[in-house]
Order: C-alpha cells, then sequence, then structure tokens
C-alpha cells in the first residue's frame, strides 16, 4: 500500500522507482531550482505581458498571478495560457533535462516526453458555463475529471512533474486517490466511472516554486476551484527504463532517450519507444481514422 500523503524530498536523494511504485514526492522550492536562468513565474508575467498588456503583467507582478481572473475574462486567461505553452516549450525541455542531470544514478535509463502542460484554472465561477467551448482545454483551463494518464498516450511507467508556479491551495489543487494505484478500475476512456471505492483522497497543497512529482499511473484529478485564486502549474513527464504503454491506451506519444540528445545520434532518441507495441498499436489506429477519411 502506498503512502497517503505528500514526502518532501530532495533532488539528490530523489529514487524514481519510489515513485513509481505510488510515493508522493514534494521537493520545496524545486521547480525554481531547475528553471533557470527564468523561474517559471517570471516567464508567466512576460505571457501575461504579450497575451493582454505590459499594465497587466505590471499588476499581477504586485498582487500576485493569483489574481489572474480578477484583470482577465476567458479569452484572455485562455491566451495567457497559449502564449506560455510556446514561450515555454524550450525551456521546459531543458528544465526537464536538468532535472534529469540532477537525479542521483537511477540505474537505469530515462526518457524523457515532448508533454508539456500549461495549466491555468481560474476560479470555477469565471468558467462557468463555458465548458462546453473549452472541452479542448480540459485539464489545462477547466478541471479534468479523475484518470490515469496512462489510459491516454502515457506510458505506465512515466513519473509527472508537477510544478506551481503560483500558489496551489486545497481548494483549487490537485487531488489524488493513493489507495486506487494500480487497481484494475472501469473508465469511460476518459474518466473513471462512478460506484468504484477509490479510498481517501488525498489534496496537494504547494507553495510558488515547489515540484511535486508522482506516478502518471495514480489516479489523480483536477480540484475544481472552489476558491478566490487561479491556479498556474506547469508538467513535465519522464520515464524511468523505456517506455512501457498501456495495452489498451487511446493515444502513443514518443519519448526520447536522454543519453542521446544533443549528440549526433540525437535522430534515434525515440527510436526505443518507436519500437514498442504501444506505437505498433497507434499506426493500427491512425490507419483505422485514415481509411474512415478516405471511405466515399
Ligand atoms: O493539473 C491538473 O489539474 C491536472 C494534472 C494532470 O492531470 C496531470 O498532470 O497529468
Ligand atoms: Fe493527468
Amino acid at each position: 500500500m502506498p503512502p497517503a500523503s505528500l514526502q518532501e524530498s530532495c533532488l539528490a536523494e530523489l529514487d524514481l522507482s519510489h515513485i513509481l511504485r505510488g510515493r508522493l514526492a514534494v521537493i520545496r522550492g524545486g521547480a525554481d531550482l531547475l528553471a533557470t536562468p527564468e523561474p517559471l513565474h517570471r516567464t508567466a508575467l512576460a505571457s501575461v505581458a504579450s497575451a493582454i498588456a505590459p499594465g497587466a503583467a505590471e499588476q499581477l507582478a504586485e498582487r500576485g498571478l493569483e489574481r489572474l481572473h480578477t484583470i482577465a475574462g476567458v479569452e484572455e486567461i485562455r491566451a495567457v495560457r497559449d502564449e506560455l505553452d510556446g514561450c515555454l516549450r524550450q525551456a521546459a525541455r531543458q528544465l526537464l533535462l536538468r532535472f534529469a542531470r540532477a537525479l542521483p544514478p537511477q540505474g537505469r535509463r530515462l526518457y524523457v516526453s515532448n508533454h508539456l502542460g500549461v495549466r491555468i484554472m481560474p476560479p470555477q465561477a469565471a468558467v462557468d458555463g463555458r465548458e462546453g467551448e473549452l472541452t479542448d482545454y480540459t485539464g489545462f483551463l477547466i478541471p479534468a475529471h479523475a484518470h490515469v494518464d496512462s489510459w491516454f498516450n502515457t506510458p505506465v511507467n512515466s513519473v509527472n512533474l508537477w510544478m506551481a508556479v503560483s500558489r496551489v491551495r486545497r481548494d483549487n489543487g490537485l487531488i489524488i486517490w493513493p489507495n486506487a494505484f494500480r487497481r484494475p478500475m472501469r473508465h469511460d476512456g476518459v474518466r473513471l466511472l462512478p460506484g468504484q471505492p477509490v479510498g481517501d483522497p488525498v489534496e496537494v497543497e504547494l507553495n510558488p516554486g515547489d515540484l511535486l512529482l508522482f506516478a502518471g499511473d495514480h489516479l489523480h484529478a483536477t480540484r475544481p476551484n472552489t476558491g478566490p485564486e487561479t491556479r498556474w502549474v506547469v508538467t513535465k513527464r519522464i520515464c524511468l527504463g523505456p517506455p512501457r504503454y498501456h495495452s489498451r491506451a487511446t493515444g502513443w506519444v514518443p519519448y526520447l532517450d536522454t543519453r542521446l540528445l544533443n549528440t549526433p545520434l540525437r535522430a534515434l532518441a525515440p527510436l526505443r519507444s518507436a519500437l514498442t507495441v504501444g506505437h505498433a498499436r497507434q499506426l493500427v489506429r491512425d490507419a483505422g481514422r485514415l481509411a474512415v477519411r478516405l471511405r466515399p
């Protein structure tokens, strides 16, 4: 049975195999430590300046990123999210490689994903009634229902780096159900079906700059934001050992061998994840979709 609460840890002592066995670890200031030279909250403010106006960024620099919804409507919040996503792509990849280098030897190769989740969750009242038009932003602007990442495109041995850009409170954070870890669960491909015991939840609270590590195979959900603050989080993913995809996953994404990146062999970095049954299944799915599109 995995421990049911967050445990403080530090990068130099982190063992990803413990995370993959269910441990929930928080590294205080870990995201700030890894996001050099520009801390995430500064990039966030720069995105507010370009997506809304420099004056808006100045106001938030003074009053806190958590006040975004008081100066911006849903369209502007979405524009900030998209802008920050664009600004962070490269930097977030470097951050993840810095994370990999900061770890003690893990005994297995590490594989990094291009996944980047920029998750800005305003108070529910700000998005109420807009869920229909924001479905593509589920988990990014509106709450993600209880799910396990390997139902989608994430390997079963992937670890989530969940980085607090703003303050994360119990009333706007993440919910994890540790007792449901790796239990068979019925779902509709997107969310857990009701009527299944999942045990007591852990409700994540963090300070800006903290880093939470949890296995993507934990049952987890956005805590619908019933509080007064907007919550900003950025996520990245890393695999311990070659990626292994769930046999009933609905998608597949490549994971890159960190040893080959930044070498002349970098084109081969995704090869190991391409040589998986998960990828073969994805090719079959793609072919099926193409056949449907081409049907007269
Ligand atoms: O931040 C959230 O609300 C959802 C996060 C999530 O589902 C993930 O990081 O995989
Ligand atoms: Fe998730």
